[in-house]
């Protein structure tokens, strides 16, 4: 018997990952879809022909960034939809526009008028019969610092070169996003409560909680 069926996890369900840059999501992300034996949907980074260049001039390349995400998105949402699910997701479309579309477009380094088509854009993909709303999102929440180091660890050079109050101003909107949400059902996770690098078994109990969480969540819907 593996993990999902241990669990209890539905063989279609779809869950989603998400939080701040550098908090674990990928690492997570395999880790789940190992013990689930589900699919993964990563977002591209090394292949990201506009990520490098937004770094250098955010005002330049965060409209073009954001569509190129949008696309990259849509056609992963499809792919799931036409699995008929069985995902672990890298991240999710809700934090495209909640996040990083919403603060390029507060702090002035998106037009209005970029921000606006956008949102058009992204309102018109998302009234598709391909967007259901995931079953699960695990939020991984962590502080500052230790985000900040596993940043510099990881080591992509664009990310290491941003000034620290572009990863503040991230985190603090996490925050308030998260406390917000409500399009699906949401599991926190902190992330000192953890260790997928180090200490394999550690994962063991958070498989428990999303097998009790996506139970309770299904029996609150029926
Ligand atoms: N549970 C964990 N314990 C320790 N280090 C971790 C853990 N998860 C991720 N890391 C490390 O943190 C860095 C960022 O992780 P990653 O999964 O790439 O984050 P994200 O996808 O959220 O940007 C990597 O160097 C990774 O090895
Ligand atoms: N929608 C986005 N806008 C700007 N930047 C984004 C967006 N989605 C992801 N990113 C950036 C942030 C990181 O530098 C890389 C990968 O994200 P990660 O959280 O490490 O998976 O892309």
């Amino acid at each position: 018997m593996n993990a999902r069926e241990k669990y209890g996890i539905p063989a279609n369900a779809v869950i989603t990952i998400a939080g701040t840059v550098g908090v674990g999501k990928s690492t997570m992300t395999r880790t789940l879809a190992e013990q689930f034996n589900f699919r993964t949907s990563f977002e591209k980074v090394d292949a990201n022909p506009y990520l490098d260049k937004f770094y250098k001039d955010f005002a330049k390349w965060s409209f073009h960034l954001q569509i190129y995400f949008l696309a990259e998105r849509f056609k992963e949402q499809k792919r799931m939809f036409e699995y008929g699910g069985g995902f672990i997701q890298d991240r999710s479309i809700y934090e495209d526009t909640g996040i990083f579309a919403k603060m390029h477009y507060e702090k002035g380094t998106m037009s209005p008028v970029d921000y606006e088509t956008y949102t058009s854009l992204f309102e018109a993909m998302v009234m598709t019969p391909y967007f259901p709303h995931p079953n699960l999102l695990i939020y991984l929440e962590g502080s500052l610092d230790d985000i900040l180091s596993r940043i510099q660890k990881r080591g992509r050079p664009m990310e290491q070169e941003t000034p620290l109050a572009y990863w503040k101003e991230m985190h603090e909107r996490y925050e308030n996003w998260i406390n917000s949400f409500n399009a699906c059902p949401v599991l926190r996770l902190n992330i000192n409560d953890y260790d997928l690098v180090n200490d394999q078994q550690s994962i063991e109990p958070i498989l428990e909680r999303i097998g009790t969480f996506i139970h309770q969540t299904s029996l609150l819907k029926n």
